[in-house]
């Protein structure tokens, strides 16, 4: 094979160009992200040859070795881990592999600051070598094949690709240093990165000596950081470990490091990052736990460790009990590891709770960024779903901060044996939706919920603490065995009355039929003229919307009720003009232009947009005098 010249893709030049112009500090992180690829592709080569052990009979003992050509300017990292193919060389170093890469690039902007900022959130990788070097060779060699090849480039738009040699299995990189960064070619330096970053590395990391006849130097624990005493390790060990493991670059808000004895022995080092993951709300739900069996890394995609509205965790378990040959497929209902999991997830929620008890503060933000995530445990988990209910915060129209539902229950006021709720998707239109008046004029607090997971949990769960939930765009609400609230300054609404209601409600059901389930006067408005609410037994509007959205909802669209507010002057004048005129076109117009803006204020496209603004037109001229 002859030399052939790749075009990176699109993203990495882009970023390769922000890497190597504009990311001056912190340059050091180069050889963190080069030995932690080393360590990944040791571990993905230790699980391989649980099965085929012939892979590694040469070469057993895993390693990274750094060494420096003082000379030629160069720093090599080598491991002796998976190799590459070709092909894999071609899709790994030539494009953003992970899932965030359109998101990615859509969110560059040009500006640097925001750039870096953005970088630091998706982590460089294998491409911050451009940081410090002009040219970066690789060198690598599948294990169990016996090509090599060799990728190299000096980080502009694009990279060569050859046949090479190597001797033994993995992937050497040469760094061609550049001038102002020729530091990383001294070895105190490097003793002192690779002990900051890498010291909980579990295989050594060797500084191979200059001289011949000097020692070569390992320069970390080489030790599982899980598998030390929780007194031996720092916070800064524990904050790297989790940037290792998390692929992360914030700091994590809590670090539960636990090893359980028993019956069933594993020890699990967890992280809840402090800043949400890119990908937390994506479709596929997927947690990034890292499961070894005895030390060995075995998956980090295992369904059965942790339930998925815990996917925010990062951090590995590490299982004595589970046997070392264990398959992907064997976890699957594996009994040992339904145990980790029922442990596992007791555990994080007793620790969240403590927080939440010791810091409140801290826990709002915790809430803030994960909340949504974690009320999928309400609906989800039959044995934890009510300790996360308690744990749940909530928007609600009295209280400025999220409220718990304890602390609701006890602001509910006397006669009052529900817990009222609205659902939507933005909070302001939620604050001002017609269905809360009547319930602001009693003074009972509703909440606002604003997570679509929240019209779920609510399918599910019924009521908390002997008070159902109830929603107030559904059935009559109840509103009508509370008191008002009474306000001094103002004078008692007047009303329509009932018999002028009952001519308006008759005409107004007959030039709506086929487009609302009933019309009725309605007890919870008191600013605007009409709402929508579900009947008692159809699904609330909201949870409807939801279903759609996310194509779930397969039956018929259920119709809705027309709530006419019998204090508001316009149902008045037109209430008396029903029971005076009897049936017209301008009240059937009323009506359907009333229907049109309540579902407006829903947020629902108007079904006829032509018809509905000629009918407000007229209705218009004609309410004018020239
Ligand atoms: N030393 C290595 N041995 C084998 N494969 C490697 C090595 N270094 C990189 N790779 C492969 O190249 C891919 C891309 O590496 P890169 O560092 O850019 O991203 P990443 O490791 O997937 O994510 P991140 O670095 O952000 O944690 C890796 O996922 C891995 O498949």
């Amino acid at each position: 094979m002859t030399e052939q010249t790749h075009e990176f893709q699109a993203e990495v030049a882009k970023l390769l160009d922000i890497v190597a112009h504009s990311l001056y500090s912190e340059k050091e992180i180069f050889l963190r992200e080069l030995v932690s690829n080393s360590s990944d592709a040791c571990d993905r080569l230790r699980y391989a040859a649980l099965t085929k052990p012939d892979l590694i009979k040469e070469d057993p003992e895993f390693k990274v070795i750094l060494s420096v050509d003082q000379k030629a300017k160069t720093l090599t990292i080598t491991d002796n881990g998976i190799g590459m193919t070709e092909q894999e060389m071609i899709e790994n170093l030539g494009t953003i592999a992970r899932s965030g890469t359109s998101r990615f690039s859509e969110e560059l902007t040009g500006d640097s600051t925001k750039d870096i900022n953005l970088i630091g959130q998706f982590g460089v990788g294998f491409y911050s070598s451009f940081m410090v070097a002009d040219k970066v060779t690789v060198v690598s060699r599948k294990a169990g094949e016996k090509a090599a090849t060799v990728w190299s480039s000096n980080g502009g738009g694009s990279f060569e690709i050859a046949e090479g040699t190597r001797e033994g299995r993995g992937t050497t990189i040469t760094l061609h240093m550049r001038k102002e960064a020729k530091e990383f070619l001294e070895p105190l330096r490097l003793r002192n990165i690779v002990k900051t970053y890498a010291d909980h590395i579990a295989l050594p990391v060797i500084l191979k000596a200059e001289k011949e006849g000097d020692e070569d130097e390992v320069l970390n624990t080489a030790s599982a950081l899980w598998t030390r005493q929780k007194s031996e390790i720092s916070a800064e060990q524990y904050t790297e470990f989790y940037h290792h493991v998390g692929q992360a670059y914030d700091s994590p808000w809590m670090t539960l490091h636990s090893k359980v004895e028993g019956r069933i022995e594993y020890t699990m080092l967890l992280f809840i990052p402090e800043q949400p993951p890119f990908d937390l709300f994506s479709p596929e739900r997927k947690s990034k736990l890292k499961l070894y069996v005895k030390r060995v890394f075995i998956t980090d995609d295992c369904e059965e460790l942790i339930p998925a509205y815990l996917r925010f965790l990062r951090g590995v378990v590490d299982s004595e009990d589970l046997p070392l040959n264990v398959s992907r497929e064997m976890l699957q209902n594996n009994p040992v590891l339904h145990k980790i999991r029922s442990g596992l997830v007791k555990k994080v929620i007793g620790e969240i709770e403590k927080k939440a008890k010791k810091d409140p503060e801290s826990f709002a933000s915790f809430w803030d960024n994960f909340g949504a995530v974690l009320k999928e445990g309400i609906y989800e988990d039959t044995d934890n779903g009510e300790r996360i209910l308690k744990l749940a915060q909530f928007r609600s129209t009295k209280a400025d901060n999220r409220t718990y539902l304890a602390d609701y229950v006890e602001r509910m006021k006397e006669g009052q044996d529900a817990i009222y709720y609205i659902t939507g998707d933005d909070i302001d239109a939620l604050k001002s939706s017609p269905q809360l008046e009547g319930f602001a004029a009693k003074g009972i607090e509703v909440l606002l919920l604003e997570d679509a997971v929240d019209n779920f949990w609510l399918s599910r769960i019924t009521e908390y603490e002997g008070k159902s939930f109830k929603s107030v765009t559904r059935g009559t609400a109840g509103l009508e065995n509370l008191a008002d609230e009474k306000d001094p300054s103002k004078e008692p609404e007047t009303k329509a009355e009932s018999a002028e209601m009952d001519s308006l409600i008759a005409l107004f059901k007959q030039a709506l039929e086929g487009k609302v389930k009933d019309v009725k006067e309605s007890l919870r408005l008191t600013d605007s003229p009409v709402c929508l609410v579900a009947d008692d037994g159809d699904m609330d509007i909201h949870l409807e919307k939801v279903l759609k959205a996310h194509k779930q909802f397969g039956g018929a669209e259920s119709m809705r009720i027309l709530e006419l507010n019998p204090t508001h002057m316009l149902i008045k004048k037109l209430a008396a003009n029903a029971k005076t005129n009897g049936t017209s076109e301008a009240l059937e117009d009323a009506a359907l232009l009333l229907l049109d803006q309540a579902h407006i204020v829903e947020g629902d496209p108007v079904s006829d947009p032509v018809a509905f603004s000629k009918r407000m037109a007229d209705f218009m001229a004609s309410g004018i005098s020239a």
